[in-house]
């Protein structure tokens, strides 16, 4: 009983202390720190904040995929070579092994992820391992594991670590029966992908972690991401990457979307740079904890009318693909990012033209810009 009201004297203590942060309507559990996931006491609450080291100490996972690496390239400038490790469960190419640190990490083995936090004394993780919306659906049981199982220990650590944690959801945490045009962040979500399901778990877990145990959860809703330098993974949107290596290669592209299939867009830089904006803002600037963020929508026809600008022969065929066609049906045709845009400042600089002539500047030393004047 004395062990109760003790318990209670320092919780109320703790709550009327200016320096808690936590609002007395909230679950005060996340003052305390109480893990999620029952460790022995030599593994708990070792985790160095953020206040004691000069940089955070980032950890990337699934950082072999279309954004990873880039994402290790903006945070490395940010805050340090080493500061920031990059892990997959794939090999690293040259590039990337030598160009920082790199490890192996399989978000699947929870000790081992959980050694690795500590024995690099993480503060920060960005949690990329995913499988996207076509491959998960070729493969619902690995998709499952590793979107949904894979976030469970993710969200753990961060708990009982006290990380900051960001978590990319999708344009396809929505489905059918959203607002397709726009789409705002608050609204029915029923996917109809194991992708779009698992993306949604992660927003709500993560929504409730950061209610329950005070995880500092941060969570952007990525719309289709375009870059020059690395390969989509397997999604609905990579037609808009792909294009651009056909043309360039052959002058010949065959689509897998209908022409008038219009899905919210963005080029890497954009959303690398929301994704760093969102982890440095200050925590009393979210009015929510997952945001979308927006900067083009457009179609493949009118993409394959901006690339003709610079590759006038480009030769188009449709070849749809039903799965893909059936999941794009159900995306959001415009995001709302209204929220964002208000709370901590976010805003894009790429449009669809230059986003297509930023593309040509990397990848296209053969590539002709037509004489449109
Ligand atoms: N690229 C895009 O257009 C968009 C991406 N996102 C999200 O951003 C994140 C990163 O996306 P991308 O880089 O495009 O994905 P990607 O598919 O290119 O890369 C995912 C990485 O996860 C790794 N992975 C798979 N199983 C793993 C495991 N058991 N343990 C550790 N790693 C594992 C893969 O080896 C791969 O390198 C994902 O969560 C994705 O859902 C969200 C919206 C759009
Ligand atoms: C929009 C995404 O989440 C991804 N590119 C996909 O198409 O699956």
């Amino acid at each position: 009983m004395s062990i109760v009201k003790n318990l209670s004297r320092t919780l109320t203590q703790l709550l009327q202390s200016p320096g808690c942060g936590c609002q007395t309507s909230i679950v005060p559990v996340r003052c305390i720190g109480v893990s999620p996931r029952q460790v022995t006491s030599d593994a708990s609450f070792h985790s160095v904040s953020f206040s004691e080291t000069d940089h955070p100490r980032v950890l990337i996972t699934g950082g072999l995929g279309q954004l990873g690496v880039g994402l290790a390239k903006l945070l490395r400038k940010r805050f340090g070579k080493n500061n920031v490790i990059l892990s997959d469960i794939r090999k690293p190419p040259d590039d990337v092994f030598y160009n920082g640190p790199f490890i192996y990490s399989d978000i699947l083995d929870y000790k081992n992820l959980r050694e690795i936090v500590v024995n690099n004394r993480i503060t920060w993780l960005f949690h990329y391992s995913a499988l996207l919306s076509a491959v998960g659906e070729a493969n619902v049981p690995l998709a499952r594991a590793v979107n949904i199982t894979g976030l469970h220990n993710i969200l753990d650590i961060a708990a009982e670590h006290s990380l900051r944690l960001f978590v990319p959801s999708t344009i396809g945490a929505f489905g059918p029966t959203s607002p397709r045009n726009p789409t705002p962040d608050l609204c029915i979500q029923r996917p109809r992908t194991i992708y779009g399901v698992s993306k949604v778990h992660a927003e709500l877990m993560g929504e409730y972690y950061h209610y329950r145990y005070g995880l500092d959860f941060r969570c952007l809703r990525y719309p289709g991401i375009i870059s020059a330098d690395s390969q989509p993974g397997g999604g609905t949107t990579d037609y808009a990457v792909q294009i651009f290596h056909d043309a360039i290669k052959n002058g010949k592209f065959q689509c897998n979307l209908k022409s008038d299939t219009r899905l919210p867009m963005m080029y890497i830089d954009d959303c690398l740079k929301a994704t760093l904006d969102v982890m440095e803002a200050p925590a009393a600037s979210f009015s929510m904890r997952t945001y979308n963020i927006s900067a083009m929508s457009f179609s493949p026809e009118e993409l394959v009318q901006e690339v003709k600008k610079h590759i006038p022969e480009l030769q188009v065929t449709y070849n749809v693909d039903a799965v893909r066609q059936a999941i794009a049906d159900s995306w959001p045709m415009n995001f709302d990012d209204s929220n964002a845009r208000r709370d901590w400042g976010w805003k894009h600089d790429f449009d669809l033209s230059e986003l297509v002539t930023t593309m040509f500047n990397i990848l296209g030393s053969d590539s002709r810009v037509a004489q449109i004047n």
